[in-house]
């Protein structure tokens, strides 16, 4: 098998304020490329400190992070001089948060929101970054009349596909999801997966998806891991895990869920 993108050994984080308890403890797990993993998990299992201290947003207490770069390094991202991970970030990495309004400048036009990244890699042609823009806005469908537009004037579902657009515009290795669904109307949520599903597979792309919803797991991803209080319980196919539980927590969680 090829080598991993992402590799986590051994993590552990507590919040200080937590006591004794472990937000995460003893995580692993790998990441391929091309590869989609889900974490699912009820509230309060750790899937967002787990995403958090992968992107390097949270710096764990034990164990590492390993990403293998696009020039063939194997860096721990903890490891990093903050300006080296803060340019993973932007360049090779994407990060979907929850809320779009987390993940956009609402002050700037849509159009400045999806080429921001672009310029941050250096591009500074303005018809071309213009061109970019509303090229991505449209593969995200959205109209490209609105390039000019703020974010303010979109509703939440147009907001996220914005937020995606910003994201995918460079071409990032691995994307990391935090619930990026949630809080939508259902019909919504439905066409924003849909178009999710086919740029990751387009763009061969490795994500990284926290959700409690495992419609969303059964629908992009290839893998999916299960967590409960902080500890990955099960991990495999997606199909294999939702189907054929193994751990109790798992059985528990797959069928307190109505399947269409
Ligand atoms: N900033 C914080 N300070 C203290 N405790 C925290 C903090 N953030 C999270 N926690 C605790 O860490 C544990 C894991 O929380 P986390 O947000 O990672 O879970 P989650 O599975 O993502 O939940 P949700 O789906 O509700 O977002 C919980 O017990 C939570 O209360």
């Amino acid at each position: 098998m090829n080598e991993p993108l992402l590799r986590v050994d051994a993590l552990s984080h507590r919040f200080a304020n937590a006591g004794t308890r472990w937000a995460v403890r003893d995580a692993a797990l790998s990441l391929y490329p091309g590869e989609v993993v889900a974490i699912v998990g009820e509230s309060g299992s750790g899937k967002s400190t787990l995403l958090n201290c992968i992107a390097g947003r949270i710096a764990p207490l034990e164990g590492q992070v390993l990403y293998r770069t696009a020039d063939g390094r194997k860096v721990d991202v903890h490891g990093l001089p903050e300006r080296e991970r803060r340019e993973l970030a932007r360049t090779e990495w994407g990060f979907v948060e929850q809320h779009a309004a987390d993940g956009l400048r609402l002050n700037v036009s849509a159009g400045a929101n999806v080429s921001e990244r672009l310029m941050a890699l250096g591009q500074r042609h303005h018809g071309q970054l213009h061109a970019s823009a509303c090229e991505w806005m449209e593969r995200v469908e959205l109209d490209p009349a609105r390039v000019d537009d703020s974010p303010r004037a979109f509703s939440g579902g147009m907001r996220q596909r914005l937020q995606i657009a910003r994201n995918l515009v460079t071409r990032p290795r691995l994307v990391l999801m935090d619930e990026p669904t949630s809080g939508l109307d259902v019909s919504v949520q439905a066409r924003l997966l849909d178009l999710v599903r086919v740029l990751v597979a387009r763009m061969h792309l490795c994500a990284l998806v926290v959700t409690h919803d495992l419609g969303v797991a059964r629908l992009l991803a290839h893998r999916t891991l299960v967590m409960q209080q902080g500890r990955i319980v099960e991990q495999g196919l997606t199909d294999r895990v939702l189907d054929d539980p193994q751990h109790p927590y798992t059985q528990l969680l797959v069928s307190s869920v109505v399947m269409p």
